[in-house]
């Protein structure tokens, strides 16, 4: 697992950090580092190196200085480069020494167009860790008339470095670098950063604890259920489904099909749509009603069910059978409008919440806002449930703390019946005995992982979500 770091931890460990290393020894480690990764975007876009022309914005602090002293070691390797300072008389002194010495140009805010409309790359060395709210208005002008593709130092200014909100002008590049370890905004904010890249600058061991989480393809490896020798249908955990109607079964084939799909265990249905998933998947064990569903190891309930008295009911008997459920779509409204549904629950069985928005907003009276971490740690508290909130990153949040961002792999998921697949997911890993949070991440990522090989770089569907479940988990155990 990655771990991310709040801004106020990474400042605090680089103090640490500060205290024990020679002055300016950090920032010529991130700048070197940066300077490659300038010089790597610059062989890569127009084949070569020397003689490329580079402009760095800079702005008042420390941001603005790894940017100096990256033009810098730049030059160095041939490059012309350019500062535009904002703030000339706030400039990094010891960076903008080191520019003019290695023979870079500084060129006035007014000067700055024609420079910044010639670049093979742009460094954004606006504002870094120490950012608030959105770019000001000079800054915005200059990053406006940008083309070339931008090198973020650190982050993409503008953007928020502990939410990756957006709230006005920001800078969107094409790489972004950072130092000692990653920030929540990297996370969060995937379309502004574009590539990541971590340079190590010996921050780790000053760092405990991360704030959150990412998990990669290796850990979701590590604990999906893959079946031995002395396992059969039982042992591998079954799911039951309590999705779909009669007029609208859509939902539990997608469901039930994304958990046939998921783990080589049982998953039994029970609704109004028996029929139908039945002769859709005939290896699922298919009855009307969750009263005579026999035993399962955990629930999913809710996609499709109506939020009327019988969705009630359901959820409530299936809250009382003492095994871990995935209370989805419908079932999140009714545990909003009815919370009292809840006392069937013994709170020592798990329960993950699934909420879009629109849901969040009924269970918690307020829409997530620009915080969507303490927005969903928020309804775990609240719940005591791991609440895995969507959106385009998805945010998993337990009742204990942990949190797991999951950053998304295009923007496919945004189709009808995704989140039936995404429940079936997570049912199936809950029934093998995951931990709830694990389960909800790991899903998260196979769902996003099934949603980039189905589309392939044309629209999909929530079909083609299921059919790609396979391809998926066979990558995830082919990566670790
Ligand atoms: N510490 C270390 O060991 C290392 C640190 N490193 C580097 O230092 C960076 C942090 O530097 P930092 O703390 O000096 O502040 P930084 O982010 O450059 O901001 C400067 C000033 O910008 C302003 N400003 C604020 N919001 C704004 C906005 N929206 N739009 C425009 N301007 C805005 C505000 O000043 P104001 O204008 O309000 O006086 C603020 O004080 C970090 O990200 C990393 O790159 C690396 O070298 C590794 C070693
Ligand atoms: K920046």
């Amino acid at each position: 697992m990655q771990g991310i770091w709040t801004t106020e931890r990474i400042r605090a460990a680089e103090d640490l950090l500060l205290a024990r290393t020679p002055d300016g020894e950090l920032m010529r480690r991130a700048s070197f580092g940066l300077a490659a990764e300038v010089a790597g975007l610059l062989a890569e876009n127009t084949g070569g190196v020397s003689g490329r022309r580079v402009v760095l914005l800079v702005g008042s602090g420390n941001n603005g200085g790894d940017a100096l002293w990256a033009g810098a070691f730049l030059r160095r390797r041939g490059v012309a480069v350019a500062a535009v300072l904002l703030k000339p008389e706030k400039a990094h002194p010891a960076g903008l020494a080191a520019l003019r010495r290695s023979g870079g140009r500084v060129v006035s805010i007014a000067d700055s167009p024609q420079w910044i409309e010639k670049a093979d790359v742009v460094v954004d060395g606006i504002v870094g860790i120490s950012a608030r709210g959105a770019l000001r208005p000079e800054a915005a002008e200059l990053v406006a008339r940008i083309e070339a593709p931008v090198v973020a130092v650190d982050l993409p200014s503008g953007v928020d470095p502990d939410t990756g909100a957006v709230d006005g002008p920001h800078v969107t590049a094409a790489r972004t670098v950072t130092f000692g370890a990653l920030k929540p905004v990297h996370a969060l904010a995937p379309q502004e950063c574009g590539n990541v890249v971590l340079v190590e600058i010996g921050l780790r061991p000053w760092l405990d604890e991360p704030d959150l989480w990412r998990l990669e393809l290796s850990d979701i490896a590590a604990v999906w259920p893959i079946p031995g020798p002395e396992d059969d249908k039982y042992t591998q955990g079954v799911v039951g489904i309590a999705a779909g109607s009669a007029t609208y079964p859509g939902a539990a084939v997608l469901a039930s099909g994304s958990a046939v799909r998921a783990t080589a265990g049982m998953v039994r249905y029970a609704g109004h749509a028996a029929d139908v998933v039945r002769s859709r998947w005939p290896e699922i064990v298919a009855t009307g009603s969750v009263t005579d569903a026999g035993r399962v190891q955990a629930w999913v309930v809710g996609p499709g069910i109506g939020t009327g008295g019988e969705g009630r009911e359901i959820l409530r008997h299936i809250l009382g059978q003492g095994v871990p459920v995935c209370a989805d779509a419908d079932a999140t409204t009714i545990i909003a409008h009815t919370p009292e549904v809840l006392d069937a629950r013994d709170p020592d069985t798990p329960l993950v919440l699934t909420p879009h928005a629109g849901e969040y907003e009924r269970l918690m009276g307020r829409r997530p806002g620009p915080d969507r971490v303490a927005a969903a740690r928020e309804a775990a508290k609240k719940y005591d449930a791991v609440v895995l909130l969507k959106g385009h990153c998805t945010v998993v949040a337990a009742p204990d703390g942990r949190v797991a961002v999951n950053t998304p792999r295009g923007s496919w998921l945004a189709t009808a019946g995704s989140g039936d697949v995404l429940t079936g997911l997570i049912g199936s890993l809950l029934a093998s005995g995951l931990d709830p949070w694990l389960a909800a991440a790991a899903a998260a990522q196979v769902h996003s992982l099934a949603g980039a090989l189905a589309a392939e770089d044309v629209p999909t569907s929530a079909s083609g979500l299921v059919d790609a479940i396979p391809a998926a988990l066979r990558l995830v155990r082919a990566i670790a």
